[in-house]
C-alpha cells in the first residue's frame, strides 16, 4: 500500500455521532455554491470532488469515501464496465459525483444513489446537477430496502452489474440477500463493500465467504428464529443514526444461498488517512496461490503428513482400548450354524464401511467386503476389522463393462455369497443393476441381494424419467423440461414470457438447467439461475452448456427452499429402515431430522409410496434429494432426484442393531419385523474430521496469512472444528476398528494428490465421505 498524501488529509472525525448530520451537509452546499471558483465546478466532476476535499480539509470532517478508496473503486469500474450500477449510502454525493463520472466514461448508463435522509439526498442531487451528471445519476431518496424492492417492482432495476456498499453495516447482508432474491444481483454481479474491516462488517464477510451448504444451514438457523442482525459491528456503528431512526428495519429476504462469491479484501486509506479496507470480488487472475493446483495437492500431502502422529496416536490408543474390550465378532456369540456369507461392494466408501460394521457387531454373518482400487492398496475398506476379507474389482467403465461385472459376479460364485448388499458408488450404478439379474440365474433361489435391477435402476437414476415416472403415480414433481436443444430450452422462456403476468406476484420464475449424464464440470455450475439478466446474455449461457442429443438437460423449475435428502433401505417393497437430514451440493455434515417431524413423515410416506409401486421384488437401497416449500404441517415437498443406492446419510445407523436385523432377516429369506427403523433419537452428528481440518482450520488460517481473511474468522472457524470434535462423531472413526480412517488420511488421500499431480488432474473440489474426486 502507497504512503498516505498528509496534504490531502480531512479535518480529524468528531467522537461520539456528532461527525455528520449537525447542519455541515447544508454548510457544504453553501461552501460550494459561495466557491470563488464555482464556474469552474459547473459541468466538472473533478473539481466538484476537489471543493468536497477542500471543504473536508479546511472546515469539517465528512464521511465520504474518499480518494484513494475511490480510486480501487473507480479501476474497478473501469474493468467491469457495468452498464447499472448501485450505491447504498449516498451521503453529501462524493461516490455518487467520482463513481457515476467513472461509468459514464466506461459506457455505463445508469447510476442509483440510494440515500435514505432526505436532506442528504437533496445535496446529492445538487451536487450531482452542479458536476452535470444528471442524465446518469439518479438519486433514490428512501431506506435501501424499499428503495431496491420499489426500483425493481417498477421494472426500472432488472439487474446491478456493480453495487457499492456504504450505508448503514448491518444492513450489507440483509440488502445484498434482498437484491440476491430479487435476482438483481446473480452471476456476473460484482460488489464493492466499503468498511468492512474497519469498523468491521463480520456478518457481511462471513456470508460472502460462505460455502452454499454453509448459507443454507444459516438460512435454516434464522428461519428458526435465530437471525440476529450485526453481530460483531461495533455498537458506536450499529447505533449510528439513532437520531433520526429509532428502530431499524431490515430486508427478511433469504437471498440465493447458491451465489457463490469470490471475494478479497483491499486495504487503503480513509480520507483522515486512517486505513481501511474494502472487500470486492475477485477474478480469476488474483485467485492466491494456495487454490491453483500444485500448491494445493502439495499443501493436503503435507497436511497428511503432519498430522500423521496424531491420527497414529489415536489409533494406538484405540487398540490399546480395543485390548480391553472383547473383539466385535467373539463377544456377539451367534450361533455358527446360521452364519451366512455376506458381500458388500463399495466399502471403501463411508456408506458401505458403515454397513458392514453393523453388519459384524450385530449378526453372526461372515462378511466380505470388495470396492475397486485404482491405486493398490489404497482402499480404506481393506484394512478394515469388519470384513473377513477384502476383494478388489474391475472399474466400471462406461465402454466397456464387462470386466467390472465379470470381477464381481465371480467373486459371489468363489465365495458362495448368499446375499450381496450394493453400495457401489454412481459410477456402476446401472452394471449393478444387470449383475442382480445375472446373479439370481447364476447364484439360485436362495441368493438375494439388496440392489435393484437395471430396469428400475434406469427409470429412478435418470433424472427427467424419475420425474416422468413420479408423474406417473400422481406424486407432485417440480415443472421439468427434457431439452436436447437450445431452442426447446429458450420455447420454454417464452411460453414463461406470455404467463409473465401471472407470475408477478413471486417474481419470475426460475429455472436451473441439470445435466441428465454425470457431469462433474456442468453440476458445479447447475446452480446458475435462469433467465440471466437479459435474454442475450441467457442465451449466450445456454450456449456454453453444449445442449445435444447426446448431452440432454434437465430444465427444472428452482425451488428456493431448504433441500433434505433420505436414506431407506427397501425389502420386497416394504421400506425397512429410513432416515432424512438437512442436505446441500457437498454434504459433509449430517444431522439427522426427528422421525416424528412432519418434513420427515411425509419424506417417509413419499418413500413408502415409491417401494409399494415396485412390488414385492423391489429391494435395495432408495435415497431422494427433495426441496420444500412452506413451513409446518402446510410444507409441500418437490423430489428433484432419486439415487437407487445407498446414501452416506446411512451413518446416521452406526448404533442400529434393528437395521443389521433387517439386513439378517432378509439373507435368511425371511420378512423381519415390521416396524420401519429410524436412528436412535437424539442421535450424534457425523463430519469428517480431514474435511473440517481443511476447511475450518487450514483454509481460514492462509487465508488470514495472506490478508484475505481475519483472525476473528480463524477464530470462529477453530470453534467449528472443536465443537465437531468434541460433541460430534467423526464418520470413519470407531474405536474398535481404528485403520480405514488412518488409511483414509495416510494412504488414500495422498496418494490421489500425488496421482493429480503426476498426471496433471485438476479438481475442484474432493468429498472425504465418498472418496470422489470432482474434476475442474
Ligand atoms: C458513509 S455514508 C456514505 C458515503 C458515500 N458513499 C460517499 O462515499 O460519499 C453512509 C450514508 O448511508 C446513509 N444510510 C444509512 N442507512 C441507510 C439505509 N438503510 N438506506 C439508505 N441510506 C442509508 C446515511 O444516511 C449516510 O448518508
Amino acid at each position: 500500500m502507497a504512503e498516505f498524501d498528509q496534504s490531502k488529509a480531512y479535518a480529524p472525525q468528531e467522537e461520539g455521532t456528532s461527525f455528520f448530520d449537525d447542519g455541515r451537509e447544508i454548510e457544504l452546499l453553501h461552501f460550494m455554491y459561495e466557491h470563488p471558483n464555482l464556474e469552474n465546478l459547473r459541468g466538472s466532476p473533478k473539481n466538484v470532488l476537489a471543493a468536497i476535499d477542500e471543504y473536508g480539509r479546511t472546515k469539517k470532517y465528512l464521511m465520504n469515501v474518499g480518494e484513494d478508496k475511490g480510486r480501487i473503486v473507480s479501476d474497478l469500474i473501469a474493468e467491469v464496465k457495468p452498464k447499472t450500477m448501485v450505491e447504498l449510502g449516498g451521503y453529501v454525493g462524493y461516490s455518487c459525483i467520482l463513481f457515476g463520472d467513472a461509468a459514464r466514461k466506461a459506457g455505463g448508463q445508469r447510476y442509483y444513489s440510494l440515500e435514505r435522509n432526505p436532506e442528504f439526498a437533496a445535496v446529492i442531487a445538487s451536487l450531482v446537477e452542479l458536476a452535470g451528471l444528471s442524465n446518469i445519476v439518479k438519486v433514490v431518496v428512501g431506506s435501501s430496502d424499499a428503495s431496491i424492492a420499489r426500483l425493481h417492482a417498477n421494472g426500472d432495476l432488472k439487474r446491478i452489474d456493480l453495487m457499492f456498499l456504504d450505508h448503514y453495516k448491518p444492513a450489507y447482508t440483509t440488502d445484498l440477500k434482498l437484491c440476491e432474491e430479487l435476482a438483481i444481483v446473480s452471476v456476473g454481479s460484482v460488489l464493492a463493500a466499503d468498511n468492512v474491516i474497519k469498523p468491521g462488517n463480520p456478518p457481511y464477510l462471513e456470508y460472502v465467504r460462505s460455502s452454499v451448504e454453509e448459507k443454507r444451514k444459516r438460512a435454516q438457523e434464522e428461519a428458526n428464529g435465530k437471525a440476529v442482525h450485526g453481530e460483531g459491528i461495533p455498537d458506536k456503528t450499529v447505533n449510528q443514526y439513532q437520531k433520526r431512526v429509532m428502530e431499524e428495519k431490515f430486508s427478511n429476504s433469504k437471498g440465493d444461498p447458491n451465489l457463490i462469491y469470490e471475494s478479497r479484501l483491499v486495504n487503503s486509506f480513509e480520507p483522515t488517512d486512517h486505513v481501511a479496507a474494502m472487500s470486492s470480488p475477485t477474478h480469476q487472475s488474483s485467485i492466491p496461490f494456495f487454490y491453483r493446483h500444485v500448491p494445493k495437492n502439495v499443501l493436503l500431502v503435507l497436511l497428511s503428513f503432519i498430522t500423521v502422529p496424531v491420527s497414529a496416536f489415536f489409533v494406538l490408543a484405540s487398540y490399546i482400548l480395543s485390548y480391553f474390550r472383547p473383539s466385535p465378532k467373539s463377544s456377539n456369540g451367534h450361533n455358527a450354524s446360521r452364519r451366512k456369507t455376506i458381500l458388500v461392494t463399495g466399502i471403501s466408501m463411508t456408506k458401505g464401511l458403515t454397513i458392514t460394521r453393523i453388519l459384524t457387531l450385530h449378526t453372526p454373518h461372515c462378511i466380505i467386503g470388495a470396492d475397486i482400487e485404482a491405486i493398490p492398496f489404497s482402499s480404506p475398506g481393506r484394512y478394515s476389522r469388519s470384513v473377513s476379507s477384502f476383494h478388489t474389482l474391475e472399474t466400471p467403465n462406461g465402454d466397456n463393462s464387462e470386466p467390472y461385472i465379470d470381477s464381481l459376479l465371480s467373486l459371489m460364485k468363489k465365495e458362495k455369497v448368499d446375499l450381496w448388499i450394493s453400495c457401489s458408488s454412481v459410477i456402476g450404478a446401472l452394471e449393478d443393476g444387470e449383475v442382480v439379474r445375472l446373479a439370481e440365474r447364476e447364484l439360485g433361489s436362495d441368493f438375494r441381494a439388496v440392489q435393484f435391477r437395471e430396469d428400475v435402476v434406469e427409470r429412478l437414476h435418470e433424472k427427467d424419467k424419475f420425474i416422468n415416472y413420479i408423474r406417473s403415480i400422481a406424486l407432485p414433481v417440480p415443472d421439468s423440461h427434457r431439452c436436447e436443444t437450445n431452442a426447446q430450452v429458450l420455447d420454454v422462456f417464452l411460453k414463461e414470457d406470455a404467463m409473465r403476468e401471472y407470475n408477478v406476484k413471486d417474481g419470475r420464475k426460475k429455472w436451473i438447467m441439470k445435466p441428465i449424464g454425470v457431469d462433474d464440470r456442468a453440476r458445479a455450475n447447475m446452480m446458475t439461475l435462469l433467465p440471466l439478466g437479459s435474454a442475450d446474455e441467457t442465451r449466450k449461457y445456454i450456449k456454453t452448456l453444449n445442449i445435444g442429443k447426446e448431452n440432454p438437460y434437465q430444465m427444472q423449475h428452482y425451488i428456493s427452499g431448504p433441500e433434505y435428502c433420505t436414506h431407506a433401505l427397501v425389502l420386497n417393497g416394504k421400506v425397512k429402515s429410513f432416515v432424512a437430514c438437512p442436505s446441500s451440493e457437498l454434504l459433509m455434515h449430517y444431522k439427522a431430522l426427528p422421525p416424528t417431524s412432519s418434513l420427515a413423515r411425509k419424506m417417509l410416506d413419499f418413500t413408502e409410496r415409491v417401494a409399494e409401486d415396485g412390488g414385492a421384488s423391489f429391494s435395495g437401497h432408495l435415497s431422494f434429494d427433495f426441496l420444500a416449500e412452506g413451513e409446518g404441517e402446510s410444507v409441500r415437498l418437490y423430489p428433484i432426484e432419486c439415487n437407487p443406492r445407498a446414501h452416506t446419510a446411512v451413518v446416521l445407523f452406526r448404533e442400529s442393531k434393528a437395521m443389521a436385523d433387517a439386513y439378517s432377516y432378509f439373507a435368511s429369506g425371511r420378512s423381519g419385523k415390521k416396524d420401519i427403523t429410524t436412528p436412535m433419537m437424539p442421535s450424534w452428528n457425523y463430519y469428517w474430521a480431514g474435511h473440517d481440518l481443511v476447511t475450518f482450520v487450514l483454509i481460514p488460517l492462509l487465508e488470514m496469512l495472506f490478508g484475505r481473511g481475519s483472525l476473528e474468522e480463524l477464530s470462529i472457524g477453530l470453534a467449528e472444528f472443536w465443537q465437531h470434535l468434541v460433541y460430534w462423531r467423526d464418520g470413519t472413526f470407531v474405536v474398535w476398528d481404528p485403520l480405514p480412517f488412518f488409511v483414509l488420511y495416510h494412504i488414500y488421500w495422498p496418494a490421489q494428490f500425488v496421482d493429480c499431480l503426476l498426471k496433471g488432474k485438476e479438481w475442484s473440489r474432493i468429498n472425504v465421505s465418498t472418496t470422489k474426486v470432482f474434476q475442474a
